[in-house]
């Protein structure tokens, strides 16, 4: 172990200098600044914490500063107060990803705000290409890795492309940083809902005694947007929905619904877990996945995939996926996990569904069985659709709900974007909500055959128009691992971000988008 590893186990608080490598980048401007900076305004942020941003684009600072803000909301008179003191703590230096002397300069910038911070830590967060992962992180390890500091290092996913170039990137990255150092992102385990699952689970007898095969028949998780690849095609056909969504966010999600209660809500002891529920997983049958990609829009106003100039001609990339995953253990044999993700249809949201195995015997007709839904995005809500006596004189049963939706239960809650939480947790020195290299390995396990099936061109993806709701095809592809939908009338009354809004001004809790 590291001199700098050992520290880190009694040195969790310790004040931190952020390193933004590639700050000149999407992620870096949508999700890094922004998040930073909601953390300095609701004072999470030690305000003597210092931010240097780090690319190759020369930027001298009102540009930098002009960089961060465009995607920082300022919706109160507070926000616009503390974004000139937030900007005060960033400065800005260009330099190359493998010159040592341009990480020296850095060095010297980072040295200098620690003098004047007092920061023992350095956190720095890599908003980059893959393909320069490696190449900065033994820069990093060359030049700014100092005996008695704490060094971290996020990583942004994807974590290689297969199980092979995963377990590549680990060694090449293991070889330079201990896995106490590595905090592997995946913003999905930042989101509060997700954060909320074992809440839910173990902290709740009713559900906690049903969480079985014995009770629930199937589990769906979906994932739909109504963007396409909006200038990503390049990296997207590379990756595929598959690798991009359904292998870390969704899989992320699945193990949290799975895992057996942890012994604790230590980082290791939660990581134990989930790894356990991978592992009884085989790999994908490829009867258990279909595939789409979208084409034009119906109405010819939105561009097909192929329509992108930086997607090749004749392109199977697929934009949207369903397929089945078993858990081969004790308590899940026999129930489908099916897990859909599809970019460009016709709604965005992200959902959980248990759904319940049928009643027995037949005092009643014309039941729909129970389920969960769990809402992570958007309008956070748990409800359970149960049957309830329609009210009058008779014993009809009509499906009805116990609805928490955030928007009406919380007051003046503001839900804090995942990267919010994960920057947190990693200037903490928490790895519970990052991934470890063999949840990481056991995860690949499970996709690879089938991705390099896919890649090969043996699966056609299934056309489907830009807006629509996906592929013709899904309704039976569930109905085949047994969901069943009910014939009876039921939309929850909170299912869409216009009917929260019309819920009227006394809509008290603060939900940002
Ligand atoms: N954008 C997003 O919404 C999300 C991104 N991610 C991940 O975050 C990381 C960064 O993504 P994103 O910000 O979109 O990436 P960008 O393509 O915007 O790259 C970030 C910066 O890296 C530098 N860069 C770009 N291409 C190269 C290259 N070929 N060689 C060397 N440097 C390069 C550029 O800075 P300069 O030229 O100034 O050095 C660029 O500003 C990736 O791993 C991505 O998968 C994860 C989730 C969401
Ligand atoms: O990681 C990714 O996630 C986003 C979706 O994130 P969300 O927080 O907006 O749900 C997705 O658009 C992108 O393709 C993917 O790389």
């Amino acid at each position: 172990m590291s001199e700098s590893a050992k520290t880190t186990q009694d040195d969790k608080k310790h004040l931190c200098t952020v390193i933004v490598l590639g700050a000149s980048g999407d992620l870096a401007t949508k999700k890094t600044f922004p998040a930073l900076f909601g953390l300095y305004k609701n004072h999470y942020l030690d305000p003597k914490t210092q931010i240097i941003g780090y690319a190759r684009t020369k930027m001298d600072k009102a540009t930098f500063e002009g960089h961060i803000v465009k995607y920082i909301k300022l919706k109160t008179d507070e926000d616009r107060e503390a974004l000139p003191k937030f900007l005060k703590l960033c400065s800005y230096q260009d330099g190359q990803y493998d010159k040592d002397q341009d990480f020296q300069v850095l060095e010297k910038e980072i040295e200098k705000v620690e003098k004047a911070s007092g920061a023992t830590a350095r956190l720095f967060y890599m908003a980059l290409p893959p393909s320069v992962f490696i190449s900065v992180a033994t820069s990093i390890k060359h030049n700014n890795y100092k005996k008695g500091v704490i060094t971290r290092l996020i990583v942004e996913k994807p974590f290689g492309m297969d199980l092979e170039s995963s377990r590549k990137l680990a060694k090449d990255l293991g070889a330079l940083f201990t896995e106490e150092e590595i905090y592997r992102i995946d913003h999905y385990l930042g989101k509060e809902m997700v954060k909320n699952l074992m809440i839910l689970r173990f902290a709740n007898v009713i559900f906690g005694s049903v969480w079985n095969r014995h009770s629930i028949d199937n589990i769906q998780i979906t994932f739909k947007e109504k963007i396409g690849t909006a200038g990503r095609g390049g990296y997207f056909n590379e990756f595929g929905i598959i690798r991009d969504v359904m292998q870390n966010h969704l899989l992320q999600i699945l193990t949290l619904i799975a895992m057996e209660p942890p012994v604790s809500l230590g980082a290791e002891d939660v990581r134990d877990e989930k790894v356990k529920v991978l592992r009884y997983i085989p790999p994908i049958a490829k009867g258990d996945v279909l595939t789409g990609q979208y084409t034009k829009s119906k109405d010819g106003k939105e561009p097909g995939y192929l329509d992108d100039p930086t997607v090749p001609k004749g392109s199977k990339t697929p934009t949207y996926a369903a397929t089945t995953l078993f858990i081969q253990n004790e308590r899940w044999t026999g129930v489908p996990f099916i897990l859909k993700c599809g970019k460009a249809l016709d709604q965005q949201k992200t959902e959980i569904r248990i759904q319940f195995k049928e009643v027995s015997g037949h005092m009643f007709t014309n039941l729909a069985r129970n389920e969960i839904v769990i809402r992570v995005q958007p309008n956070e809500a748990v409800y359970v659709k149960i049957m309830n006596k329609e009210p009058g004189l008779g014993m009809k049963t009509v499906i009805s709900d116990l609805d928490l939706s955030y928007s009406s239960r919380f007051d003046n809650v503001v839900i804090p974007e995942a990267y919010e939480s994960l920057i947190l947790d990693s200037l903490n020195g928490d790895h519970s909500n990052f991934v470890r290299d063999d949840e990481l390995d056991a995860a690949w396990k499970i996709f690879t055959p089938i991705l390099k099936t896919i890649d090969s061109g043996e699966i056609e993806p299934i056309p489907y128009a830009f807006g629509s709701r996906g592929p013709h095809g899904v309704t039976e592809f569930v109905a085949k691992h047994g969901y069943e939908r009910s014939n009876q009338e039921y939309v929850w009354p909170n299912h869409s971000e216009a009917s929260v809004a019309a819920k009227g001004q006394d809509q008290k809790v603060k939900l940002r988008s």
